[in-house]
């Protein structure tokens, strides 16, 4: 395969993955809402001023958090797509998919606590 073959279908690859990102976005309403909390804690992130450090955790588990939430969205529209009717092994396969969003959001939230908690306490010092 030629390099400018090799490139064109990574660049293309590219193309229909921000597709995606952009329908995820736009149809999904818990991305929808991830998306807002991650504007919410970026506007936090600026008005305290928080460390690099502090920026890299917050956006590192700002994205596990969407990424998550995105391929649980696969799986759901995968079991709906497969097995449209009611089927306790579909509705297994759903909860576990959204428990992998709830661990990215336990963490997430606790990493949340840890940079901001001492920013919030420091106001009313
Ligand atoms: N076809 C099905 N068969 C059995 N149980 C289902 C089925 N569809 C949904 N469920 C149950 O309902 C729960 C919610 O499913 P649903 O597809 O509505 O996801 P949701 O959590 O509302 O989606 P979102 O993440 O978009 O808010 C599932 O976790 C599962 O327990």
């Amino acid at each position: 395969m030629s390099f400018l073959k090799f490139s064109s279908g990574r660049v293309r690859a590219v193309g229909y993955a921000f597709k995606g990102m952009v329908a995820l976005i736009r149809r999904e309403p818990s991305v929808k809402v991830q998306v807002f909390l991650t504007v919410l804690v970026i506007a936090a992130g600026f008005y305290f001023e928080i460390t690099a450090t502090q920026w890299m955790f917050q956006l590192l588990a700002a994205g596990l958090v969407l990424s998550a939430e995105g391929l649980n969205s696969a799986v759901e529209a995968i079991a709906d797509f497969i097995h449209p009717d009611y089927h306790l092994k579909i509705g297994h396969i759903k909860d576990i998919a959204a428990g992998a969003v709830f661990f990215a959001a336990i963490f997430s939230t606790i990493i949340g606590l840890i940079i901001y908690v001492p920013y919030i306490l420091a106001l009313f010092d």
